[in-house]
């Protein structure tokens, strides 16, 4: 796995990039193990490599939650449009896989880490999360305990993730319905309740089906709008409000159409 840094380019200059403002307003410092930054956003270059990927501004963000909860398959419908049917493999450790999106008319690359939800790779993960610039929490709405333990991954997120991270919550696998045992509204009160002092006003929520590709693109995208938003926001650009967007863009899972 390659972590090297890039090279600037235009598009995305030093000082914008160095500027990630805290996502919501100052906090004080934690206590704990030093948290190096996540860092700046990687400025962009013109690549040349085989994914012939071209972009302005690149961001780390980290799937995590429970074993079985989705995170490679949402992985995998977001960047190929599939559905990884049939036996369940459970990721080892850790992978990644690169996206470039389009966001009004930047190309905002996406490297996101598929992380292992089995508790015995936690000490791997754990040593991730101080680069993520955003995080997407998972649970299965078919799966209670995957909900339950939520609050548990919150707590961790508090202890080994930048205070600033953009933070997510995905309740996955919402084709299920005759399976699902937590309801939508439930989802809703966590995210608004549970999220301590992660985010001042609550967690942004989704449903989602990696199955059906429902939400899917839309919860990279908001993320994705959210970052480029908080590096290089122009004076005068409208204020891109990551809450509102998810609101008004996400489908209910009774919809036919992802
Ligand atoms: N019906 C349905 N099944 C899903 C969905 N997403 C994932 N699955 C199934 O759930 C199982 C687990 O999916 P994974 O994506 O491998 O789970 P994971 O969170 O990556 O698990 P770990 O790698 O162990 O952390 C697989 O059998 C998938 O086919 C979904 O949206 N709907
Ligand atoms: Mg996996």
């Amino acid at each position: 796995m390659s972590r090297k840094k890039t090279p600037k380019s235009k598009g995305a200059s030093a000082t914008a990039a160095s500027a990630l403002p805290a996502a919501n307003g100052p906090r004080p410092a934690r206590p704990g193990p030093e948290a190096p930054r996540n860092g700046p956003p990687q400025p962009g270059r013109p690549s040349l490599g085989g994914g012939g990927d071209f972009y302005d501004v690149a961001f780390k963000v980290m799937l995590v939650g429970d074993s079985g909860v989705g995170k490679t398959c949402l992985l995998v419908r977001f960047k190929d449009g599939a559905f990884l049917a049939g036996t369940f493999i459970s990721t080892v450790g850790i992978d990644f896989r690169n996206k470039v999106l389009d966001v009004d008319g930047m190309k905002v690359k996406l490297q996101i880490w598929d992380t292992a939800g089995q508790e015995r790779f936690r000490s791997v993960t754990h040593a991730y999360y101080r680069d993520a610039h955003a995080l997407l929490l998972l649970y299965d709405v078919t799966n209670k305990a995957s909900f339950d333990n939520i609050q548990a991954w919150l707590t961790e997120i508090q202890e080994y993730a930048q205070h600033n991270v953009v933070l997510m919550l995905l309740g996955n696998k919402v084709d299920s319905a005759q399976e699902r045992v937590v309801k939508r509204e439930d989802g809703e009160k966590l995210a608004k309740a549970g999220s301590g002092c992660l985010q001042e006003y609550g967690l942004p929520f989704m449903e989602t089906s990696a199955k059906t590709g429902l939400n899917v693109d839309l919860a990279f995208m908001a993320i994705a709008k959210e970052l480029k938003q908080r590096s290089m926001k122009a004076p005068g650009e409208p204020q891109f409000r990551l809450h509102d967007y998810v609101k008004r863009e996400g489908r209910g899972a009774s919809c036919c159409r992802p």
